[in-house]
């Protein structure tokens, strides 16, 4: 660790693994209720259940996001960050707000109220309260990070990590949009649910990748830049215009569903462009890191990012295919594997680099990290396999042959039941993962004198 500042990171990671823990918990749950629809029902329903898992899902991903550019920022702009002091307090913010939302989506609290009420929108069904406190946390980082790279070096890797993180930060703006109207209401709503994933987080994604392939392939830095361009290029160019695939069927005018379909199409540029970087790099690559299970994760995530989002989101992108297919389990086996495999992975790839580095401990539980690896990607992606089967057979019993939701719902069972088990790999996945990153390597045994003299 070369600046002192970087140990900031240590605590948003920290903090980021707890929630992820909750989250894959709470994931279980609610497949578990899809197996036994009574299973809660009265302490915790499953729309409530749902908005944690969804809402703690996003909150975790975005500390990782702000733990890795406390840690990055540092060393590209050869500065340490501008005030620690104000780090700490846009956390605290942060944890104060997800404290607030718990409670209150629990309990079930101020129903209705304006400021302290939930909202009931997906993703976005903070109180007004915490969304103002996300907003206050939102300009303390980007106060913070813009002084340190404004005063120091600027690279590639920090430009589009700042152009990134402004960005999103800017767009969840239009979370305190919220028009009588409801396809203008969604409309705006995915302003901030698809321009986040699809266009701003991809920004954030591509630079802490390049970052990665920079330590850990030793490969030039001009080479990798020109990779960063062309990627973030190719994101914007497809990602803003690609929007038009959520606005098929919800009011706004029939072109859009051309341009969707065209500009959604050419979203799989960029997830592809990501991989080939990343697999490019480590074949042109001269450095054997020692961190292997940082690289493990690294392609990891540009792997299964390409067939989370790009493979399984072209699967029902085109205006034809998705009348049929819209919100069915076809969406939820796309929006796991997407999920999971470009922002979920990215962040494991950074922490499993990083929190070695940061906290002194090299050699570390490297192997556990790799098998946690394989169980959650494994069990991710047997998770989108059956949700994908199961949204097939839902598409054709329930949209084609016209069946009742319910009656359908009864046909799937034996999906569901498989999804679960998947589930406890993944949760048993991520529990070793954070073994593995918090505890110390086990002593591992030399032979004495006697046994190397032979
Ligand atoms: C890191 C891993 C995970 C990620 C990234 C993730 C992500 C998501 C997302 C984005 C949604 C909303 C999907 C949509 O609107 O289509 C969702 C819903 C859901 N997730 Fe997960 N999840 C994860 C782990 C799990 C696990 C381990 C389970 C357990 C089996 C699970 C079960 C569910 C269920 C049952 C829903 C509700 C789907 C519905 O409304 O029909 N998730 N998750
Ligand atoms: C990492 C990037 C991506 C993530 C995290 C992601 C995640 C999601 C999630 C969670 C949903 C469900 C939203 C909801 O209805 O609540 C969704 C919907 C959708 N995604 Fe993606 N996605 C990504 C990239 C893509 C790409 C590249 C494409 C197209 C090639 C795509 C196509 C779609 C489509 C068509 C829907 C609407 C499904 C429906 O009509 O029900 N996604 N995505
Ligand atoms: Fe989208």
């Amino acid at each position: 660790m070369k600046y002192k500042t970087q140990k900031i990171a240590i605590a948003y990671f920290a903090v980021a693994l707890a929630l992820f823990t909750v989250q894959v918990t709470l994931g279980l749950i609610l497949g578990w209720i899809y197996v036994s629809p009574n299973f809660l029902s009265e302490i915790l329903p499953f729309n409530i259940g749902r908005m944690l898992h969804t809402n703690s899902l996003v909150v975790w991903l975005l500390l990782g996001f702000f733990g890795a550019a406390y840690y990055l920022v540092p060393e590209e702009s050869e500065r340490e960050i501008h005030s620690t002091k104000l780090a700490y307090l846009q956390l605290i913010i942060l944890v104060v707000g997800t404290a607030g939302v718990v409670v209150t989506y629990l309990f079930n609290l101020f129903d209705g109220n304006f400021l302290l009420g939930n909202e009931g929108r997906e993703f976005i069904e903070q109180p007004r309260w915490v969304k103002a406190g996300i907003v206050v946390a939102a300009l303390i980082f980007l106060y913070n990070i813009s002084l340190t790279v404004l005063a120091g070096k600027k690279t590639a890797i920090t430009n589009i990590l700042l152009l990134g993180l402004w960005l999103l930060s800017l767009l969840f703006l239009f979370a305190f949009y919220n028009p009588a109207n409801l396809a203008l209401d969604k409309q705006y709503w995915w302003f901030i649910v698809h321009l986040w994933v699809e266009a701003t987080w991809e920004l954030v994604m591509a630079s802490i990748l390049a970052f990665l392939m920079l330590k850990l392939t030793g490969v030039d830095r001009e080479v990798i830049e020109k990779w960063l361009y062309v990627i973030v290029a190719t994101a914007l160019f497809s990602g803003i215009l690609g929007t038009g695939h959520h606005y098929y069927w919800i009011g706004t005018p029939g072109y859009w569903q051309w341009i969707g379909s065209i500009f959604s199409t050419l979203e799989i540029v960029p997830f592809f462009g990501m991989m080939a970087f990343a697999f490019v790099m480590v074949w042109k690559g001269r450095r054997d890191h020692p961190n292997k299970a940082a690289m493990l994760w690294a392609l990891g995530c540009a792997t299964l990012a390409f067939f989370g989002a790009g493979v399984w989101g072209f699967l029902h992108t085109l205006h034809g295919v998705n009348y049929y297919t819209h919100g069915t389990q076809i969406t939820a086996a796309h929006g796991h594997l997407a999920f999971f495999g470009a922002y979920v992975s990215l962040n494991l790839a950074i922490i499993s680099y990083a929190m070695p580095i940061l906290r002194g401990r090299d050699p570390y539980n490297q192997v556990l990290n790799m098998a946690s690896f394989w169980l959650m990607s494994g069990g991710m992606v047997f998770m989108t396999f059956t949700l994908t089967f199961a949204g097939t057979v839902q598409t054709h019993l329930q949209r084609v042959n016209g069946q009742a939701y319910m009656d359908v719902q009864d046909q799937l069972w034996i999906f569901y039941a498989m999804r679960f088990g998947s589930g406890v790999a993944v949760v048993l996945g991520a529990l070793l993962f954070i073994y593995a990153m918090a505890f110390p390597r086990r002593e591992v045994i030399e032979p004495g004198p006697a046994v190397a003299a032979e």
